[in-house]
């Protein structure tokens, strides 16, 4: 089955003048102050485009604050009140999105925590038929693509048509500086299932840390995405929840003022040119790499029918531990990342294996 969606436009549900789309606000919206003096404030830095806050938060352990629920809807509807400015908020179950409806949310999102279960995401999707509201899904915990494109089945099954994607990082076991490692090439592989869906940043979750939110927010906007969503609040230190992620909305609006903003295009000729020589030249590099790889699995397959004539192993630990030491330190000298031609070598290294294993049995049978 070839996944499929109908995504309207973004443009044609939410304003941005052709900029970023950019949705703000605290984490937690705790008291109908803090909530609408954030929004107020970061009204004023004007590129906001959407306030955020969570009503209903998932927490990992019981006795976190985990949000104020209903009582804070009344305060989302002053807020929308003062600044004018549309009002998103994150749901989990049918009752969320029974009550964010009811009290004007204009735009919806589910969490990392939710997109993870198929069962959860159904009900949710069953909640939302009939209704026409955008959703927004966040990447699932866990860096699995399949659960992600399955949660948007889901929801466009129920004829949600505004639709966009939040990539927010991803819990992988590694360690990192970051809380959810960002995995682009992941979200870029859910662009080219849906290339009509909006992509969204959420550097706040990347992050977890104030520091590494503008890094985050540019690598976004390097890679195109149509916006980003960061947590704001008016004295973060004190924030109920992600304390440590969350910058005031002063600080946000010249975080943004910094970012660079670029085009997937340009029409300078001169650009459009060099673009065209340098990609003819990288083309004839590419295809000689792939004929040397095809050369080297060539040798390696010969080498195959020796080690199967004398009874030796495919994996010779030795030269593999050598092969490795070599081609590191050669990328070194070249200004490459080590680290890279030691991923691209494993991989390598397991097609050799897998094909002196077709030599080997091709001998046995
Ligand atoms: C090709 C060989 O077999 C295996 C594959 C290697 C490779 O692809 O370079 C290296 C060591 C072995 O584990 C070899 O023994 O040299």
């Amino acid at each position: 089955m070839k996944p499929d969606l109908a995504v309207e436009p973004l443009a044609s549900w939410i304003k941005t003048d052709g900029k970023p789309l950019i949705i703000a606000g605290p984490c937690s919206a705790e008291t109908e102050e803090q909530l609408c003096e954030t929004a107020r404030q970061l009204a004023q830095q004007n590129a906001v485009h959407v306030i955020r806050a969570g009503v209903w938060k998932p927490r990992t352990r019981p006795g976190s604050f985990e949000g104020m629920g209903e009582a804070a809807l009344p305060w989302i509807q002053r807020a929308k009140a003062e600044t004018g400015l549309p009002f998103a908020v994150e749901v989990a179950t049918p009752e969320h999105i029974e009550l964010a409806l009811k009290y004007g949310v204009d735009i919806l999102w589910i969490g990392a925590r939710t997109t993870v279960n198929p069962f959860n995401v159904q009900e949710i999707a069953d909640a939302l038929r009939g209704v026409d509201v955008p959703v927004l899904i966040k990447n699932p915990v866990n860096p699995d693509l399949a659960l992600w494109v399955g949660a948007f089945e889901r929801i466009a099954g129920a004829g949600i048509t505004k639709l966009g994607a939040i990539h927010r990082g991803f819990s992988t076991g590694e360690s990192s500086k970051y809380r959810n490692i960002p995995m682009w090439q992941l979200a870029i592989e859910l662009k080219s299932i849906f290339p009509q869906l909006p992509m969204i940043g959420d550097p706040s979750h990347m992050a977890g840390k104030r520091a590494y939110l503008y890094e985050l927010a540019q690598m976004a906007m390097d890679l195109n995405y149509d916006g980003l969503i960061v947590e704001s609040h008016i004295d973060p230190d004190k924030a109920w929840s992600d304390a440590a992620q969350q910058l005031t909305p002063a600080a946000f609006g010249e975080m943004l003022d910094h970012l660079h903003i670029r085009t997937v295009q340009s029409e300078n000729l001169e650009f459009k040119g060099a673009l065209e020589q340098l990609r003819q030249k990288i083309d004839n590099t590419d295809r000689q790499l792939v004929e040397m790889l095809a050369a080297r699995m060539a040798l390696v397959e010969k080498l195959a029918e020796y080690k199967r004539d004398n009874n030796v192993t495919l994996f010779q630990p030795d030269r593999w531990k050598e092969i490795l030491k070599t081609r590191t330190e050669q990328a070194k000298k070249f200004g490459l990342y080590p680290e890279l031609v030691e991923e691209i070598y494993k991989i390598i290294h397991m097609e050799s294996i897998r094909k002196q294993t077709e030599v080997m049995n091709s001998a046995e049978a």
